[in-house]
């Protein structure tokens, strides 16, 4: 399921920017894993200019592959410019917009091949891992809570039913659904630090934080944290209803107990696509699919076997689970594809 749902996120950040489905999938984990690493060299002042781990050329080898990757893309896409015409109304992708930009020379601010090199690598590293883990956590505590799952599948018949799959504009009427969302976001928020750059000496509860020093926010322990929530440890999307409807507490960064997308004029700005991607690509799964999760062993776990999936994370920039998620999906029978083949 991990690296299905990998290949999902990088096909609609690759097609949306590049109108085709490219392979970035191995680099993104590259860069996102080498990211959180823990780098000897960059605290101890006399290791400074040595490469005890060997950092500097595994991120050389990353760049010359993404690097190879990208040039390939545009140089085909310059080619294509050629000898076309835009029609009017044409849909374009952001690589023909990105194109544009830097053929337009009244532009006050210019961009160039690097600029676009650099967006490009910028969203899929923050587009693709992130919602694939979200998903993936979301799954798997639905997995280790069959009686949620079940509320969850029930909303979405009644809502949708099963004429027809899950749709992004559907989320708004699926107020379970998106609880269970947060509830992902609260306990596995995909990227659990925010870093930021402290722009002036300032104190902070007798605390001195000098000008330069770069703050961690540690979103993922934030999420659990007894003061801000009841029993933090359990997955609980209640939490977040009210009467059946969501709550306001939204995941904008206008809730400090909840940062997943972090906060302020640098918080993520793909909020907006990740939080209709997620629902319904979540939805669909659990509107067609039975999962049969299979242990490190290969053996299948079934019912209150669920319960014993492995949760531990892995550390990096964002947090993925330590183990790929392993399960068999088996199409449930009144799935809406099946109903459309049938009619
Ligand atoms: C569930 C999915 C996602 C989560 C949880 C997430 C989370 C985050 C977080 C926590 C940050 C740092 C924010 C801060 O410092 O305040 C960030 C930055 C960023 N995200 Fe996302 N993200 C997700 C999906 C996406 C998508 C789909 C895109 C693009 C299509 C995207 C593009 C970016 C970019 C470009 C930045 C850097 C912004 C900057 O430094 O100014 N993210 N994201």
């Amino acid at each position: 399921m991990t690296e299905e749902l990998l290949k999902l996120t990088n096909n609609v950040i690759s097609r949306m920017m590049l109108g085709e489905a490219e392979e970035a999938r191995d680099v993104v984990r590259g860069v996102t894993q080498i990211f959180g690493e823990f780098n000897v060299s960059d605290f101890i002042w006399l290791f400074k200019k040595l490469d005890l781990q060997g950092f500097q050329k595994r991120i050389e080898d990353l760049f010359q592959r993404f690097d190879t990757l990208v040039e390939k893309i545009i140089s085909k896409r310059e080619e294509i410019r050629k000898n076309k015409r835009v029609k009017n109304g044409e849909i374009r992708d952001f690589l023909e917009v990105l194109l544009d930009c830097v053929e337009d020379e009244s532009l006050e601010i210019k961009i160039n091949r690097v600029h676009i090199k650099a967006l490009i690598m910028d969203f899929f590293t923050a587009g693709t891992d992130t919602t694939a883990i979200s998903t993936e956590w979301a799954l798997v505590e639905l997995l280790k809570h069959p009686m949620l799952l079940q509320k969850a599948r029930e909303e979405i018949n009644n809502v949708v039913g099963n004429t027809r799959l899950v749709e992004e504009s559907d989320c708004l009427n699926l107020p379970y659904l998106q609880a269970i969302i947060k509830e992902t976001f609260r306990l596995h928020p995909p990227v659990p630090m925010v870093t930021r750059r402290c722009v002036e000496d300032c104190n902070i509860e007798n605390y001195v934080i000098p000008n330069g020093t770069l703050v961690f926010v540690n979103v993922w322990s934030i999420g659990r944290n007894p003061k801000y929530w009841e029993n933090p440890l359990e997955f609980r999307p209640e939490r977040f209803l009210n009467n059946g409807e969501c709550d306001n507490m939204d995941v904008r960064g206008q809730h400090f107990q909840l940062l997943p997308f972090g906060s302020g004029r640098r918080m993520c700005p793909g909020v907006s696509l990740a939080i209709q991607e997620v629902p319904a690509l979540l939805g669909t799964m659990i509107q067609c699919f039975d999962f049969h999760v299979v242990d490190h062993k290969g053996k299948i776990l079934k019912g209150e076997d669920g319960a014993v999936i492995d949760v531990s994370e892995r550390p990096g920039l964002t947090a993925p689970r330590a183990h790929d998620l392993v399960c068999v999906p088996v199409e449930r029978s009144n799935c809406p594809q099946l109903n459309v083949l049938a009619s």
